[in-house]
């Protein structure tokens, strides 16, 4: 069902073909996964590896990219709490129609704010929303610095910039937290082998 919001006179219309007809079709069940993190905590990386192994296990997934969004659908959204949770509002929104199309959708955002996230669980049933916390130290992230943003905002040229000067508030009770062990950052393909058995344990992969 739909919020109506500010609009009247509008009717929700149901289409004979239903979700879980696609989901026999692609064998396997819709579903989001949701990785948070800070800006260079590996959110696209993992995203795009992802993506790879579920595709060559023949199942279908598409990428909800924070920054990529950030081009089109999200474009005039700056960074302010109110622009991130509007952000991370229409993503979920979008990404709840994919899973509804019985895609398994990879949504990459910062998502600092909790109650932005659990909002967009709140918009699925709770088995269908997979959180992946991307639990690496800033120092690491600051490191990598692969867009020079973390250089600009200690140099006070970028304000608001998250971990910095603006919060990020870590999950409390997420599906999957992917973290260094003994210092070292699991690489891309381990990261995604977490997430593929999870999704493989849960059923995920197959539809029955
Ligand atoms: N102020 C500030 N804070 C954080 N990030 C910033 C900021 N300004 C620009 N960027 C760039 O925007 C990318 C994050 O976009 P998101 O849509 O994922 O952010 S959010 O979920 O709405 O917080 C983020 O991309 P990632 O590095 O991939 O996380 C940055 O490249
Ligand atoms: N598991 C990893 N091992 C080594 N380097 C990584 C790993 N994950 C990400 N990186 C590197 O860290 C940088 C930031 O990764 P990225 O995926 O862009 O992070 P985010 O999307 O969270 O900003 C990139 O240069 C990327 O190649």
């Amino acid at each position: 069902m739909s919020s109506l919001g500010n609009s009247t006179n509008i009717f929700w219309h149901e289409c004979p073909v239903g979700k879980s007809e696609r989901q026999k079709l692609l064998n396997q069940k819709g579903c989001v996964v949701w990785i948070t993190g800070l800006s260079g905590s590996g959110k696209s990386t993992l995203a795009c590896s992802l993506s790879r192994e579920l595709h060559s296990k023949g199942k279908l997934s598409y990428v909800l990219d924070g920054d990529n969004l950030r081009h089109g659908l999200n474009k005039g959204l700056g960074f302010s709490a109110e622009d991130r949770t509007e952000n991370i509002r229409r993503v979920g929104e979008v990404a709840k129609l994919f899973a509804d199309a019985g895609l398994i959708c990879i949504a990459s955002l910062i998502s600092p704010y909790r109650k932005d996230r659990d909002a967009c669980r709140a918009m699925l049933t709770d088995a269908n929303f997979i959180e992946v916390f991307m639990n690496m130290p800033l120092s690491l992230c600051e490191l990598r610095d692969a867009k020079g943003l973390y250089k600009l905002a200690r140099a006070g040229k970028i304000k608001g910039f998250t971990g910095i000067d603006d919060p990020y508030e870590p999950p409390l009770n997420c599906e999957i937290e992917i973290q260094e062990k003994n210092g070292v950052c699991p690489s891309p393909f381990a990261m995604a082998g977490q997430v593929v058995s999870y999704l493989e344990d849960k059923g995920f992969l197959h539809y029955q």
